[in-house]
């Protein structure tokens, strides 16, 4: 599998009389991986949230392959989307392994135990994430980063065509933000990602698309999106944009605001 395509077009999404996200199109073609960035509040986990359904669009649609993602049927949505999002809560009363096992139940049947197969999917994306020796540990009780890569192991595990995810990194050090990363470049599946870090973005995505007050204002590849203008008007930031000379991709430096810079000598 490479992934499946992805089509959000023209989605607007209110809650009560609050509107979160006004006519956002999105498209991803399969085994793109597509960042989703912009401030606090500028609808990314509510974009994300149509996508793997949980909150109805009030107009437009998002497509999966051409069909309508809120009228195929729901074990057919969960064989082939994957979501890891923030609001997975910690009250699994579960083993690590038996989390990442339930990523396999939209591949079987009610009672079905696990196959061979199954077992190798749950301890390599467990190995993956760097989660094998976590595997007998209750879930409920691991630290924040432990729990995330384990989350991200069960989607993993679950083998999408689509994996949808919110602020994977969260939590995350240094070491494991790269690893997850660069274990979501490479899986054969079209990725949609909200991320904060601008630079993790630019690395890893093919494209971008900048969210503000629930509106796409710029979408493109990295270095057409991330420009001085950009990042002043979305998060009023300055900000120095250059080309890194090893990866290529844009380099993004934040410069302290004027009367917080320390005084020259
Ligand atoms: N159920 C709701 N009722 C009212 N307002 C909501 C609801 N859910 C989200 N919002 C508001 O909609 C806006 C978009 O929220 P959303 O969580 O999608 O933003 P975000 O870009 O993911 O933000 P962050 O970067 O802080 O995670 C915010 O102003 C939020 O307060």
């Amino acid at each position: 599998m490479t992934g499946t395509e992805l089509a959000v077009e023209g989605v607007t999404l209110t809650a009560g009389a609050h509107r979160l996200v006004r006519d956002v199109s999105l498209t991803a073609r399969p085994g793109e991986m597509i960042g989703l960035v912009g401030p606090n509040g500028s609808g990314k986990s509510s974009l994300l949230r149509a996508v793997y359904r949980v909150l109805r669009p009030e107009a437009g649609q998002v497509r999966v392959d051409g069909a309508d993602a809120w009228s195929m049927p729901v074990r057919h949505l969960a064989r082939t989307v994957a979501a890891v999002v923030q609001e997975a809560g910690a009250d699994f009363d579960l083993t690590v392994r038996e989390v990442v096992a339930m990523g396999r139940t939209p591949h079987k049947r009610l009672l079905d135990g696990d196959t061979a197969e199954d077992r190798l999917l749950i301890e390599s994306a467990l190995t993956s994430v760097d989660a094998a020796e976590l595997a007998d540990r209750p879930f409920d009780r691991l630290s924040g980063g432990e729990r995330q890569r384990v989350l991200i192991a069960r989607a993993l595990a679950q083998r999408p065509a689509l994996l949808v995810l919110d602020e994977p990194t969260n939590h995350l050090d240094i070491r494991h933000q790269l690893d997850v990363l660069g274990i979501l470049r490479r899986m054969p599946a079209t990725v949609l990602v909200a991320l904060h870090d601008l630079n993790l973005a630019a690395h890893y995505c093919d494209r971008l698309y900048v969210l503000c007050d629930g509106e796409v204002v710029a979408a493109g590849p990295p270095a057409e999106v991330l420009t001085p203008a950009l990042l002043n008007d979305v998060y009023g930031v300055t900000a120095e944009v250059t080309v890194h000379a090893r990866t290529g991709a844009p380099q993004v430096t934040f410069l302290p605001d004027e009367a917080a810079r320390p005084a020259l000598a």
